[in-house]
């Protein structure tokens, strides 16, 4: 694996490199103990690059005093006041910097410009057509199109839909070159398309509910009727969408996905290329699971989302919505990084977004803007100008806002004739009926309150159905008193950002919905408001106009330099860095997740050889996958571990070979190995290797004589108290073990329960014992030190060439199993060639001359010749580590000078099934591949 320049750009730092240029060794064997240089934290590589950023922005404010011939503006008649996009020659120049390196030298680097393609429902601009090929291009309004023009570090395409159909050929190609000139590329999407995806699925059905609005009341049957064509039509988009990026796709170009309308982008395109690097960001909220799973497509959004390598939304909240949907209702792994499947980490994180800030500082100075000032200050001089400034939208709680306003003017008569709101509704989605009826109402309100508290001469709101243009919006931000955001819910909220920083001279007030994202970013300088709470809504209106100067400033000072530092620039530098940096921690992190097993190599080694053991785990390995984890719907059924139907008759004809020696290695107890196999010629080693039985004869104990057993009615008192309080959750009390799982239980609840229950354990009766507690994936266990399969194998070993009289050694090992990260010593036993620089955590807790001879001799263990078997020996045996050697050494041997085992490296198969991470050479996805395998070698005598 080589890692590309590109990669190695946002880290130009000599450690990193070093890092990054790191690599893999071949196989697994042993890497994830890897001699990697010391990694830096996430957080050391973000304020590394924060430091970066700052120093290539001084640059950048040093080269905007260039000559305004090199910025590359966007269309003079959309936009004169700032650059949209960057030009390359600037930024070339810009980010080429000096810097000294560790030794003192000056090095030059030059972080070229990544190609960024930024994929969202709408193009920055939306079109117009004039005639068959001209088209005029008009900015398209909303908080996205505001934070992604913010975006200045990249080389940027942006890819989306004009928001127009096109449907002739003429048409299409003069669009799509009228918009190349903006570094813009158009997804031409028909009129059905557009009315199921966009109006239908995106608007009517996936914007409510994110904004727990619910579906639409009236039309609710109708909607339900229509959900599978509009999901389809959905994904027919979101494909559309897919084939545009793949067509202007280049190696090693960023894509970032945007929005509710793409969530089956990342899906669409990893499918396509799983080395494209895709991040997905939502503007909205992500909702509690408890509404995600009214979704019928709830699970379908959720893995095609989980396809991208990292998922950001604005607040921590949404993220942690996002992973509690998909451990709830996919049953996956959350843990602090993200979301992981099989392997695979989807990063989640939150990235709050900000604007440009001084794009609207600096408008404030243009004359244009002076002049709308000047304009609106006489014409409300003498009032208090209250601003709402929202699309025409159900989530922005316009309706709300104005009996807020109606209820302050019933209760303070006085405020009437010295207040105004003036409320900018920005129509949007006018094709769908519920904004329809949205229009309607907001309009019947203010023409009541109107009438109510209006005179001949004034009206006390002033009510706007369009949009404003950059400059009378800065202006009308500039001069009001005080801004009223009554968002029911919403995703950030950009309006109060730009309020904000427009407000340095004035200091007016800014309201503020606690359901906006905005509230976690300036709750502290805003009023906080319920807006469903008009009385309160009310009062707080009466608060901002009164409010005292020094306390304005002192909330505008605290806003103010929030916004100014955390830009949309910022925004983008730092989610694209950390999908950089994650795609960089996920290569590293796949050398630790074994290969596949080459199963026709592992079958071909096996129809060779003559003396072959095959040594499996029960749970998850012969047992059907638990998909149901976590789910609050299995039945208790379902509970007990069960052979698998499609294993017995391979398993048959594997124990009924006489080359075959067939070994169940389970951490279950012996009942539940007799149930599930008393029928089979084989041998079962229960509890981890503490128990052995020959299916024809006794249950034995391997168990080290002094194994200490009076730890376990403390231990016990602890697992009860927990099952109690913890649904659906088990205890087992085994022989050598005890153990509590939670996988049938909430998850989340399982989990808290586990760290209560750990803490006890901790702090009580384990303190002083030498115990290992050990955890599963939903599950506490707690055993002996030296109950482990690999503590265990000798002695198995030992038993079964007794028992067998075997005159000739073993020849083949395949080792497959869900063992625990403690139980992997099993893999390690066998392996031939143990490198000097595993560490002691992977070593085999055997004694150490047995290591050591398995070090020096490719996994020969020379015994003396000795008949008696081991359940004879059995009182003999001792925990410490030479009299156990001398014990086993004794015990396991074919004939003088001879070895049990007589291993070649490629004989020798360790393998685990369904883990992450491991130790074994190679790994299975899950038990049905472990079906695949076990009835190839059964077809292989
Ligand atoms: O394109 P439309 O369907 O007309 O809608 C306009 C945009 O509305 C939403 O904006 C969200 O993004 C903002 C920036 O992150 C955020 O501040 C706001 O709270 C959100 O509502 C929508 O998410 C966009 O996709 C639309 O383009
Ligand atoms: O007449 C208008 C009214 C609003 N906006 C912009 O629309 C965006 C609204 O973003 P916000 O995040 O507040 O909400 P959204 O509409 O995206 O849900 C802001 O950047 C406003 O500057 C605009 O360009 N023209």
């Amino acid at each position: 694996m080589s890692i590309s320049s590109q990669e190695i750009c946002i880290l130009p730092n000599k450690n990193n490199l070093a890092l990054l240029q790191t690599n893999g060794m071949p196989g697994n064997l042993y890497n994830n103990c890897s001699n990697l240089p010391a990694t830096p934290t996430r957080l050391e590589r973000l304020l590394r690059e924060r430091e970066l950023r700052k120093y290539s922005k001084c640059l950048n404010d040093c080269e905007a005093e260039l000559p305004s011939s090199t910025q590359d503006c966007f269309s003079p008649d959309l936009e004169t006041s700032t650059c949209w996009f960057n030009d390359e020659e600037l930024l070339e120049t810009v980010s080429a910097s000096r810097s000294l390196n560790d030794d003192g030298e000056r090095l030059d680097f030059r972080t070229s410009k990544q190609r960024l393609l930024v994929v969202a429902n709408r193009l920055p601009v939306s079109a117009v057509r004039h005639g068959e090929d001209s088209w005029q291009l008009e900015m398209s309004v909303g908080g996205l199109v505001t934070a992604l023009l913010g975006v200045k570090e990249f080389d940027t395409r942006w890819i989306g839909w004009a928001g127009v159909n096109v449907p002739d050929e003429i048409g299409q190609k003069a669009l799509a070159k009228a918009l190349d000139e903006k570094r813009c590329i158009p997804v031409f999407l028909d009129e059905e398309v557009v009315h199921q995806y966009y109006n239908g699925y995106c608007n009517n059905i996936l914007w409510p509910l994110f904004h727990y609005i619910g579906l639409p009341q009236e039309d609710r049957l109708a909607t339900t009727r229509s959900f599978q064509s509009q999901f389809d039509a959905y994904k027919k988009a979101n494909q559309l969408f897919a084939d545009v990026v793949n067509e202007h796709y280049e190696e090693g170009d960023v894509v970032w996905c945007h929005d509710y309308h793409l969530m089956f982008l990342p899906k669409c395109l990893k499918e396509r290329n799983s080395k494209m690097k895709v991040g997905w960001f939502l503007h909205t909220p992500f909702p509690s699971s408890e509404i995600h799973r009214m979704l019928p497509s709830r699970l379908e959004l959720l893995r095609s989302v989980l396809a991208a390598d990292l998922v950001g939304f604005h607040t921590y909240d949404y993220a942690r919505h996002f992973v509690s949907a998909c451990t709830r209702i996919l049953g996956l792994e959350g843990t602090p990084e993200g979301v992981e499947d099989q392997g695979k980490l989807t990063r989640i994180a939150a990235f709050p977004v900000g604007i440009d800030s001084e794009r609207f500082i600096k408008a404030l100075e243009l004359p244009e803007v002076q002049d709308h000032m000047k304009v609106l200050k006489q014409r409300f001089a003498g009032r208090k100008v209250m601003l709402g400034v929202d699309r025409l939208d159900m989530i922005k709680g316009i309706p709300q806002k104005i009996l807020a306003f109606e209820k302050f003017l019933e209760e303070n008569p006085n405020w009437c004739n010295k207040v105004v709101l003036l409320q900018i509704a920005v129509p949007t989605r006018t094709d769908v009926p519920e904004y329809q009826k949205l229009t309607s109402q907001v309009h019947e309100i203010v023409g009541r309150i109107n009438g109510r508290f209006g005179s001949l001469t004034a009206v006390p709101i002033h009510h706007l159905d369009r949009s404003l243009d950059f400059h009378e919006l800065c202006a009308l931000y500039a001069v009001t008193d005080v801004a009223l955001v009554t968002s029911l819910r919403d995703g950030m909220n950009l309006v109060s950002y730009e309020y904000v920083a427009c407000q340095e001279s004035k200091k007016g007030v800014l309201i503020l919905s606690e359901f906006a994202g905005a509230a976690q970013s300036l709750g502290a300088g805003a009023i906080l408001v319920n807006p469903w709470n008009v009385t309160e809504v009310a009062s707080s209106i009466g608060y901002a106009l009164n409010m005292p100067a020094d306390e304005r400033e002192k909330r505008h000072h605290h806003n103010f330099k929030h916004v100014i530092s955390h830009t949309a620039q910022e925004w983008a530098a730092t989610f694209v860095s950390e999908l950089n940096v994650t795609i960089v921690e996920a290569q590293l992190r796949t050398r630790q997740i074994p290969p596949p097993l080459p199963i026709e190599v592992a079958v071909d080694r096996y129809s060779c050889l003559n003396n072959r053991l095959l040594i499996l785990g029960f749970n998850a390995t012969l047992t059907e996958p638990v998909d149901t984890l976590g789910r609050k719907d299995s039945q208790i059924n379902e509970w007990e571990p069960k052979l698998r139907p499609d294993l017995r008759e391979p398993l048959r004809k594997l124990c009924d070979d006489p080359k075959t020696t067939v070994l169940v290695l389970s951490g279950s107890a012996r009942n539940v190995l007799d149930d599930n196999f008393s029928d089979y010629n084989l041998w079962l080693a229960a509890e981890n290797g503490m128990f052995l039985r020959v299916t024809t004869g006794d249950w034995m104990t391997t168990m080290p004589e002094n194994l200490s057993m009076e730890w376990v009615d403390s231990v016990k008192n602890v697992f009860e108290y927990f099952t109690d309080r913890t649904p659906r959750s088990q205890f087992e009390v085994r022989e050598t073990s005890l153990i509590w799982n939670y996988k049938y239980s909430d998850v989340e609840f399982g989990r808290l329960q586990a760290r209560d229950l750990l803490q006890h354990l901790w702090t009580g009766p384990i303190s002083n014992a030498s115990l290992d507690v050990v955890q599963g994936r939903r599950s506490v266990e707690v055993r002996s030190v030296a109950v482990t399969k690999g503590a265990a194998i000798d002695r198995i070993l030992g038993e079964i060439v007794h028992n067998k009289g075997m005159k000739e050694p073993i020849d083949y090992v395949l080792c497959i199993g869900h063992f625990l990260t403690k139980d992997e010593d099993i893999y390690t036993f066998f392996e031939p060639e143990l490198p000097s620089e595993v560490p002691a955590s992977v070593r085999p807790q055997v004694p150490t001359q047995v290591r050591t001879s398995i070090v020096g001799s490719r996994a020969a263990l020379l015994m003396k010749q000795n008949s008696m078997s081991a359940v004879e020996q059995n009182k003999s045996y001792a925990i410490d580590g030479d009299t156990l050697h001398s014990m086993v050494t004794d015990r396991i041997s074919l004939q003088e000078g001879s070895s049990v085992l007589d291993l070649q490296a490629n004989d020798y198969f360790s393998c685990s099934v369904a883990r992450k991470r491991s130790n074994s050479r190679y790994r299975l996805q899950s038990s049905d591949e472990v079906v695949t395998l076990l009835r190839e070698l059964a077809d292989h005598r």
